[in-house]
């Protein structure tokens, strides 16, 4: 009987300890899986791929042992291809391709939100990837939204149209809420820059909302030294910006000797340095913000390196379906039972298929109670490759993947997989 693991918000499942035992058989060694004691596991990740509850156990049952686990074979991954045209019901679902600046169903133009104020990186961001959109500034906060019914009585019963940014940052809701809540269409956030590398706290993000990535852009950050008029570099004692830019200018602010001060955005920090009309603050921020705000640029170009560049992800409620006519990036998320060279069989499935891997990130997986030895972490695996899930060869290699870590060893819905996004690499 195959049980959906997207149907179980919360999966049971068990801890198990992996040991190699030389097989007299044959040379490779054999893994079996010996269970212990059974514990929850919560996640709120999303997950499309099915099992088979014939495979055993996510009920728990301690004695059951579970088949040996196959190395990929470089010789008989075929076997694990296949090639008909509709295997996408064993596989995660199929997500999105995007919907660059089209408007919307009804006729008004695409709302975009962006963490930040006016002159925020990711306000460019969002201008980049829809040029005709209107960006909306959102609060960063991943707070619950406690005005959700005033809202609603606000909109659907008075029927009031009141500025949508205005509404949004009045209500502290976060940037994510806006999309899932329909306020806009698409939200805009920052995932990786080139000094900084990968922005931990948004890929937990991707997590707990259900949102789908549709796109990617990449932007050419260019910080700026920011102060009041007639401010000098002299008279700066400390400066303020988002912790990003504050690290992607770490050289430059060590040399000036300023004491750094993390705020929610760049151009919040600007905003803040001119309301106050401070003569001791200034703040790393975009030219842009600079005219905004009335700010003098005291120093341009002041990151670490002068190829800057942030990749930010497009989130939307729906996904849309990935075809086969454009090359396509696809993202998903697992995490893999622990033994030696999981995470090389996981990749090889990929190698083997000649897809290119462009990003592995992992993050440590929350809430898990802590195994016996208490030196190993559970992780999660971020991989973003390009193919298409409309290609028959990624979905082979997900298949591969789902039979060495779901089938074999787990008898627990593992990899706890799967897709959440395949984005249009042409269109960026
Ligand atoms: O503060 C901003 O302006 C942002 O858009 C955020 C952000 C980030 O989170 O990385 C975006 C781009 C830059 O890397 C610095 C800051």
């Amino acid at each position: 009987m195959a049980a959906s693991i997207a149907a179980r918000s919360s999966v049971t499942s068990i801890y198990r300890q992996i040991t190699a035992r030389p097989s007299p058989s044959d040379r490779e060694p054999r893994y079996t899986v010996k269970f212990r004691e059974p514990y929850i596991r919560r996640r709120n990740v999303r997950l499309s791929a099915s099992v088979n509850s014939n495979d055993g156990a996510i009920d728990g049952n301690s004695d059951r042992k579970a088949p040996a686990l196959e190395l990929p074979s470089f010789d008989d991954d075929a076997s694990y291809d296949v090639v008909s045209e509709d295997p996408l019901h064993l596989l995660p679902k199929p997500l999105s391709s995007a919907q660059y600046s089209k408007p919307v169903a009804d006729g008004s133009r695409l709302r975009v939100a962006y963490q930040g104020v006016r002159g925020a990186y990711s306000e460019s961001a969002a201008e980049k990837a829809y040029p005709n959109c209107e960006a909306v500034p959102c609060d960063q906060f991943d707070a619950a939204f406690q005005f959700r019914l005033l809202a609603k009585f606000l909109f659907v019963k008075l029927k009031v149209s009141i500025n949508l940014s205005a509404i949004l940052l009045f209500l502290s809701w976060s940037l994510l809420q806006a999309v899932e809540r329909w306020l806009v269409d698409r939200a805009v956030l920052p995932i990786e820059n080139s000094l900084g590398g990968s922005i931990h706290r948004n890929y937990d993000l991707l997590l707990r909302h259900r949102l789908h990535i549709v796109g990617e852009v990449k932007l050419a950050v260019r910080h700026c030294l920011l102060a009041n008029q007639g401010v000098k570099v002299e008279d700066l004692k400390r400066v303020l910006s988002h912790p990003q830019a504050l690290a992607q200018c770490e050289n430059t602010l060590t040399k000036l000797g300023l004491v750094r001060e993390a705020v929610d955005d760049t151009a919040g920090a600007a905003k803040d340095v001119a309301f106050q009309n401070l003569k001791d603050t200034g703040a790393v921020a975009s030219s842009a913000a600079a005219s905004i705000y009335g700010l003098n640029i005291l120093a341009e170009d002041i990151q670490d390196d002068c190829d800057n560049v942030t990749r930010f992800l497009m989130l939307a409620r729906e996904p849309i379906i990935p075809g086969t006519d454009r090359p396509f990036k696809t993202s998903i998320v697992f995490s893999l039972e622990w033994g030696p060279g999981a995470l090389f069989k996981a990749l090889a499935v990929f190698a083997l298929r000649q897809i290119n891997l462009t990003k592995i990130e992992s993050r440590p997986l929350r809430n898990q109670p802590s195994r016996s030895s208490d030196i190993y972490f559970d992780y999660l695996f971020y991989v973003d490759f390009e193919a298409s899930m409309a290609d028959q060869n990624a979905q082979n290699a997900l298949r591969h993947l789902k039979v060495l870590f779901l089938t074999h060893v787990a008898a627990e819905c593992l990899p706890r997989s799967c897709t959440f996004s395949v984005l249009l690499k042409a269109q960026i």
